[in-house]
């Protein structure tokens, strides 16, 4: 059979470095975008695997350590995490071949499609699920994301949303983005001890689904709006939470609010959101 029929491995194959792929075997396409990092491609891998390839900006990651780190994260494998293919380290730029979603992140999607999206809260608390599970299992293997956040999910074919970038954070050099002072942290998907002391745990990536769940609810509006950065930290410090957005369910809503305890063990695990997220889903369709 030719390669095209078999599943995409999920690493770069027979290669010694199983996570290093041969550029000569990819044959890069469209733009599908650009970030504070460089420029993502679609890609053809062996012809005929398509995939999303990231061309990183010399400067913007501390590059060694993402290619130490790329072997653990192709070991990381489930139906709702955005899948790592491998790198292309012999050359400057490095690429980061994933598997392609080609419907783009899950924040665009929302917006894009607000209006079938609005009402068909099975569907939204179905996408919630998804994120979940992806995060279940990162959780299951003691992997943090940092940067969980509807722009950082993708969307597939029917629907599959898949939670991307796990980790990648840690490798990004710009202390605008690293530094919760920064302009580009994300601070309104971060919990107090983040805000305060950049203690990074699954239970703060457990505040940020829940921020998650509710740019879902919302059909991708902005987390409080256009406050600023400051009063964002201050409002959170003080223990005021996101509003139900008006899609969401009571029972959703109390589930959202669990995310958003002060202290983090007082926080549900994924494992434990996504027993109670799939009993209300049950309980609804
Ligand atoms: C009908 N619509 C037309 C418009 N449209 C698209 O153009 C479109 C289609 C598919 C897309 N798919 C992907 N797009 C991307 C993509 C595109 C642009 C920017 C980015 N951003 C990143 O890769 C990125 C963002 C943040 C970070 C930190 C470290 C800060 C956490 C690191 C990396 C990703 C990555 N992918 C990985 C797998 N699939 C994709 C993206 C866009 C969507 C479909």
């Amino acid at each position: 059979a030719s390669p095209c029929d078999r599943p995409a491995p999920p690493t770069a194959g027979l290669s010694h470095d199983k996570w290093e792929i041969d550029p000569a075997e990819l044959l890069l396409m469209e733009e599908l975008g650009s970030g504070q990092f460089g420029v993502v491609r679609r890609g053809k891998w062996r012809g005929c695997i398509d995939t999303a390839v990231k061309m990183m900006k010399e400067g913007t990651m501390s590059e060694d350590d993402f290619i130490e780190e790329a072997k653990v994260m192709t070991k990381l494998q489930h139906s709702n995490l955005v899948q790592l293919y491998g790198v292309c380290s012999k050359h400057r730029p490095i690429y980061i071949v994933t598997e392609y979603m080609k419907h783009g992140s899950l924040l665009n999607y929302l917006r894009r499609h607000e209006n079938t999206l609005g009402g068909n809260v099975d569907l939204l608390l179905d996408m919630c699920i998804q994120v979940c599970k992806g995060m279940a299992y990162l959780e299951r293997h003691n992997y943090i994301h940092r940067d969980l956040a509807a722009r950082n999910c993708l969307v597939g074919s029917e629907n599959v949303v898949k939670v991307a970038d796990f980790g990648l954070a840690r490798y990004v050099l710009d202390d605008q983005y690293t530094s919760s002072g920064g302009t580009k942290f994300p601070i309104k998907w971060a919990p107090p001890e983040v805000l305060n002391y950049t203690r990074f745990s699954s239970k703060s990536d457990v505040w940020a689904y829940g921020v998650l769940m509710w740019e879902v609810f919302t059909c991708g509006k902005m987390p409080y709006g256009r406050l600023k950065n400051t009063e964002v930290v201050e409002r959170v410090q003080r223990g005021i939470i996101l509003q139900r957005p008006q899609a969401c369910l009571k029972e959703v809503y109390e589930i959202m609010k669990l995310c958003w305890a002060h202290c983090p063990e007082d926080r549900p695990s994924f494992r434990a959101l996504k027993e109670q997220l799939s009993i209300v889903g049950q309980s609804i369709t």
